[in-house]
């Protein structure tokens, strides 16, 4: 590792992929005996969790279905401000045990909308897995129940992270130089 150059931003190395790897594996495992016989749904929450959800998933060797959706942002009218929209959400979670797969949490306000709107599907359970937590800026209400690396608040990229589209593609993760 290098650092990075991405459009007129300077990242610096800060996870390798090894690091990175060794670490979901010892998730991958603990995921598994948590939910092994329980016919989990792993819900991937695009676009930055493709890389964690699938080397997440190669640690757990237990039926289970895997999906992936989409949490879009949008001004909904003047007086509402900020809509969340969950897109993709086409099998039934009803006594279903979830697991959501993000790649990040930061401030905790996707994952409290994603909680809020599939309690409404009335699933056995949630747990969320994450591969990145930034624990100075969450203020969340729900537990995170697997965490890859806490990390300090400062914007990262790679490994399914990117600065304005780009970057999800490199292998390490890297953070922005201060
Ligand atoms: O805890 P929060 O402050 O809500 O931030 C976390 C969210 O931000 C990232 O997604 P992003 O909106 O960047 O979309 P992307 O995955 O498509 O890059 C990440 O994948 C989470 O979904
Ligand atoms: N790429 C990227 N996306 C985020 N979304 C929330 N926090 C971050 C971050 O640090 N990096």
């Amino acid at each position: 590792m290098t650092g990075v150059k991405i459009h007129d931003k300077e990242f610096v190395d800060y996870i390798s992929s090894e690091k990175i790897q060794k670490r979901i594996e010892e998730l991958g495992q603990e995921v598994h005996s948590d939910l092994a016989g329980k016919n989990p749904i792993f819900l991937g929450i695009l676009n930055g969790c493709f890389r964690f959800s699938a080397d997440l998933l190669s640690h757990v060797d237990t039926p289970c279905e895997i999906n992936f959706l989409k949490v879009s942002s949008y001004v909904g009218t003047k007086t509402t401000g900020k809509v969340n929209e969950l897109i993709g959400l086409n099998v039934s979670l009803k006594g279903r045990h979830i697991v959501i797969l993000e790649d990040i949490v930061d401030t905790g306000h996707t994952v409290d909308f994603l909680i809020d709107r599939l309690q409404k599907e009335e699933p056995a359970g949630i747990k969320i897995a994450t591969l990145l937590c930034k624990p100075s800026a969450y203020h969340g209400k729900h537990k995170l129940d697997y965490v890859g690396f806490e990390i300090p608040n400062l914007f990262v990229v790679g490994y399914g992270l990117d600065y304005d589209g780009y970057g999800r593609n490199l292998n390490d993760i890297y953070q922005i130089k201060t």
